[in-house]
This record gives structure tokens, sequence and C-alpha cells, in this order.
């Protein structure tokens, strides 16, 4: 969505994105759950990415998906491609190293990946009307500990998300179930990635993940200790280092959040340049709602004298646009 970003910027090394404590967002008084609301508020007005801490989701659990995410990327070559995202009609399965451009004009990011979305059966009227990315997932036959480990992953982070988005309500001085309908019958995405570390002789301009903004509405993400991802300063033209911080998630607005605020929450440029060495593992979850829900403007984000900027869309037309342009 964003301009591009001058990819030779100057880079820091900083922590400058803030740890949001987010607990107090499942307290029965409301004045602690706004007083989150107002820590949000700073951080999406500044870059619109945070660290997330509080969150209650298991580390047993984290770091079951991180092992079951090894596994599935150490599986020989045929077993991965025996359920490859070309065999499925909703973009479930393996991707292939390469296999996506996020930045345009980049060569192919140089990642592998694995898609997981909710599980729908083929007889589901939404799956036979042929609605964008729902279906069966895709599931690796002799890795038994996987599925449920997603499973159970997914369903936490939905929980999450969509906690998040009562407290996204509330920075916006809005009622916390302002984004509740849109959180009904989600088209969300988990997605796994593997990125083999930056090679020396790399095509110019090669990177993990080539510079992007986030399609949906609220990405969290979990990453391993290895770091690489990079979230770009804008008004400083450099890149900030989102190196990990154990125990908590990193969290950032999508287009979609930016689309309701009229830019005064920004979906920001980011991308990943594994220089580490090492083999580098992350796990984004794409909090989306839901499909037929058409995000527009909304009406107090919209100073005197300002107009949309962005006419309405729904979800899936949106979803839809940004992966044909970094599917071409
Ligand atoms: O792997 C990461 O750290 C970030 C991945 C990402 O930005 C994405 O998949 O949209
Ligand atoms: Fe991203």
């Amino acid at each position: 969505m964003s301009a591009q970003a001058p990819l030779a910027a100057r880079q820091i090394d900083t922590a400058a994105l803030p740890v949001v404590n987010v607990s107090d967002l499942s307290s029965s008084d409301p004045a602690r759950r706004q007083a989150v609301g107002e820590t949000l508020r700073r951080a999406c007005l500044d870059k619109g990415f945070f660290y997330c801490a509080g969150h209650g989701v298991p580390q047993g659990l984290i770091d079951t998906v991180f092992a079951e995410t090894k596994a599935l990327f150490a599986q020989p070559t045929e077993k991965k491609m025996a359920i490859e995202k070309s065999l499925s009609r909703c973009n479930r399965g393996y991707e292939v190293l390469g296999g996506q451009t996020l930045e345009a004009g980049a060569p192919p990011d140089r990642k592998e990946g694995f898609y997981i979305g909710v599980e729908l059966p083929e007889d589901d009227p939404r799956v036979e009307a042929g609605r964008f990315n729902r279906g069966p997932n895709q599931w690796p036959d002799d890795l038994p500990g996987f599925r449920p480990a997603m499973v159970a992953y997914f369903a936490a982070l939905q929980e999450l998300g969509s906690r998040l988005m009562r407290g996204l309500a509330l920075s916006l001085d809005l009622d916390e179930s302002f984004f509740t309908p849109y959180c009904r019958d989600p088209l969300t995405t988990l997605r796994l990635l593997h990125y083999p570390p930056q090679r020396a002789d790399a095509e110019e301009g090669e990177k993990g993940a080539g510079a992007h903004t986030d399609f949906g509405g609220l990405t969290i993400l979990l990453q391993d200790q290895v770091g690489g991802l990079q979230v770009y300063d804008e008004e400083g033209e450099f890149w900030i280092h989102a190196d990990p911080i154990p125990g908590t998630f990193v969290c950032n607005l999508g287009d979609l959040i930016q689309r309701w605020t009229n830019r005064r929450y920004r979906s920001n440029l980011h991308r990943v340049v594994n220089a580490s060495g090492r083999e580098r593992y992350s796990v984004p979850f794409f909090h989306v709602g839901n499909p037929d829900y058409e995000v527009r403007c909304i009406p107090t984000c919209l100073k005197e004298g300002d107009v949309p900027l962005y006419a309405p869309i729904t979800v899936e037309e949106h979803l839809q646009a940004m992966y044909r342009k970094t599917y071409a």
C-alpha cells in the first residue's frame, strides 16, 4: 500500500518500539481497560508497531509451535510438495522458497512458508460458494503433533486478536465492541515462515521478506531469537531493528486499520533481512475479520476539513487484491 522506501536507508539498532502490557484488557475494571487503550493509542499513533506483553498465551504452547514449525520445514522436499499450496483451492499449505515477492521490483523473498486458516469442510456453504480463502487445511501426514499444536495456537491467537481489537476500539475513543461485528466469522491466517540465512552472493536487493505493509487488520508476530525484522521510520528514513524480546509478540497494524482511521493509524512498512548466518523461524498470525464486512472511514477519525482517503471496501475484496499483487 505504501510508497517504496529507500532501501539503502541508514540503519540503526535502537529498540525504538514500545512494550505494551495488555493484561489489563481482561480486567473487570473499565478504567484499567481504558488505561491500556491509552497506551495502545500512543503506540498506534507512532509507528503502529509495538511489543505485546501480558498476552496470556502459554509459553509451553509457543515452544511447541516452534518445534512443530521446525519439524515441518525440515521434512524432505517431496513431503512438503505433497501439501503444496497450489493443490489447495483456498491457499493452504506449503509455499516454496521464493514463492512470494512482497516488494515490487525486488527479487523473490528468501523464505519458505506454510499457510493455515479456519478449517471448513468441502460441504460448508461458504466453500461451495467458492469464497476466497475458505476451505479445508492441508496437514502433514507424518507429524502427529503438528495439527493439534497449530489448532490450539490458532484459537488462542484468535481470542487474543479479538481482545486487542477491543483495546484498539478504546484507543480510538470508540465503544469497546465497535469491532465485534468485524471479528465474527473471521478470515484469519496463521503463517509459518522459515528464513534461510542471507547469501553473500545473492542478487542485489534480495531479502527474507521485501518491504511491505500487512494486508489485514492486526498482525501478531511470534519470532525466534535470531532477529531480522526491520520496521521503517518514515520521518528519519531509517530501519528500526525489531529485535526479539522474550515473552512478547510484535504487533502491527495492517492496511484495514489504516483505511478505517484515514491514516491516523498507519500500516507501517517492514521487511526481514536475516543477516545472522543462522536459520530464522517466525509465525505471523494475521487477524482478519469477516470477509463481508465493509471497512470504511470511522467518522470520528475524520478531522474537520478532511475527506476519506479510501473508498469503502470489503475485507474479501481488499485481501484478494493484495494476494493478486504479491503472487503475480
Ligand atoms: O517474519 C517476520 O518477522 C515478519 C513476517 C511478515 O512481515 C509477514 O509475513 O507479513
Ligand atoms: Fe508483514
